[in-house]
């Protein structure tokens, strides 16, 4: 079944996907039938498991791949040759490996890169590199090379370039996977930041069930195609699309259904800002970790 898979969310569309289909060896086909729309503003996961083409979805959409048939339109403008130095300045991508994407051989170098072809003035492009850093937290290593930070630095580093650039639609392919635990708290936060704002579109593939509940919308896909378009609470209390993204709630969510299902707490308690008391939290350790 080919189902047009559109937000609620009113705005105009910043991704555009009409039957959109490819194949890497031109006959088992790698995307099928994809339609998808992404109104300018949303933040939005794409889940699945190994293999079902996320990554190639997100090479679709800014060019480095071409379609073999269907529709693809990003910020109101059709995807072809004509377009696509114009679509690729809207689109900023975001990879797991961060060492990948870095040229420059400095971070300030670095982000000055991708502003180049811009056609930016000094002052203008300076203010730009100067204004993300900072933003970013990375000042200090502006003048570092990007090979020695940590990978957490690292990230901020990427992230800083491709802001610089000011993309409109921002794609994060596994972009908090190597950080660590206090690392993607604070990626974590920088994108409801960036998503506060309202200026960002942000397409986010990941596991982490933290950053997926923070999303608003979670598309699943099933080898090349669109299998759900749920918001992530529903993915959530869905075992079989939880299996089919291979994904487990987060720790406070699991927690919260299974007090549900004991009829211990109020449903609305809220777990997350800890509204639990002393005891109760006590009574439930067990049920979870034993003694
Ligand atoms: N460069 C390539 N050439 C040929 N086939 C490819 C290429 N890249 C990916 N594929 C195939 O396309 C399909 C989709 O791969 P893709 O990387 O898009 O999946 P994914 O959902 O991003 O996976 P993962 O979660 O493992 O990153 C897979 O069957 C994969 O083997």
């Amino acid at each position: 079944m080919n189902v047009m898979m559109k937000s609620t969310n009113a705005g105009p569309d910043m991704v555009v996907l009409e039957d959109v289909s490819f194949a890497y060896d031109g006959s088992h086909a790698d995307i099928r039938d994809v339609s998808l729309t992404i109104p300018q503003g949303e933040w939005v996961t794409l889940a699945g498991a190994n293999g079902c083409g996320k990554t190639t979805l997100t090479r679709l959409l800014n060019g480095l791949l071409r379609a073999n048939s269907g529709r693809i339109a990003i910020g109101g403008l059709e995807l072809g040759r004509g377009t696509l130095a114009e679509i690729r300045q809207k689109v900023g991508v975001v990879f797991q490996n961060p060492d990948n994407q870095f040229i420059g051989s400095t971070v300030e170098e670095d982000m000055a890169f991708g502003l180049e072809g811009r056609c930016l003035d000094r002052e203008e492009m300076q203010g730009r590199i100067q204004y993300y850093a900072s933003r970013l937290g990375i000042s200090q290593l502006l003048h570092r090379h990007p090979h020695e930070l940590s990978g957490g630095q690292k990230q901020r580093a990427a992230i800083a370039a491709i802001l610089a650039m000011e993309p409109e639609l921002i794609i994060l392919d596994e972009a908090s996977s190597m950080l660590d635990e206090k690392a993607r708290q604070q990626w974590l936060s920088l994108l409801q930041e960036m998503h506060g704002e309202g200026r960002y579109t942000l397409l986010s593939i990941t596991h982490d069930a933290e950053e997926v509940a923070a999303s608003q919308r979670v598309v699943v896909m099933r080898e090349g195609t669109l299998a759900a378009d749920v918001t992530p609470n529903e993915l959530f209390r869905d075992e079989g699309l939880l299996h089919l993204c291979r994904m487990l709630p987060p720790f406070r969510i699991q927690l919260e259904m299974e007090m549900e299902k004991q009829g211990i707490l109020p449903v609305d308690r809220d777990f997350a800002g800890s509204g639990m008391t002393g005891s109760e939290v006590e009574w439930i350790w067990p049920l979870y970790f034993g003694k």
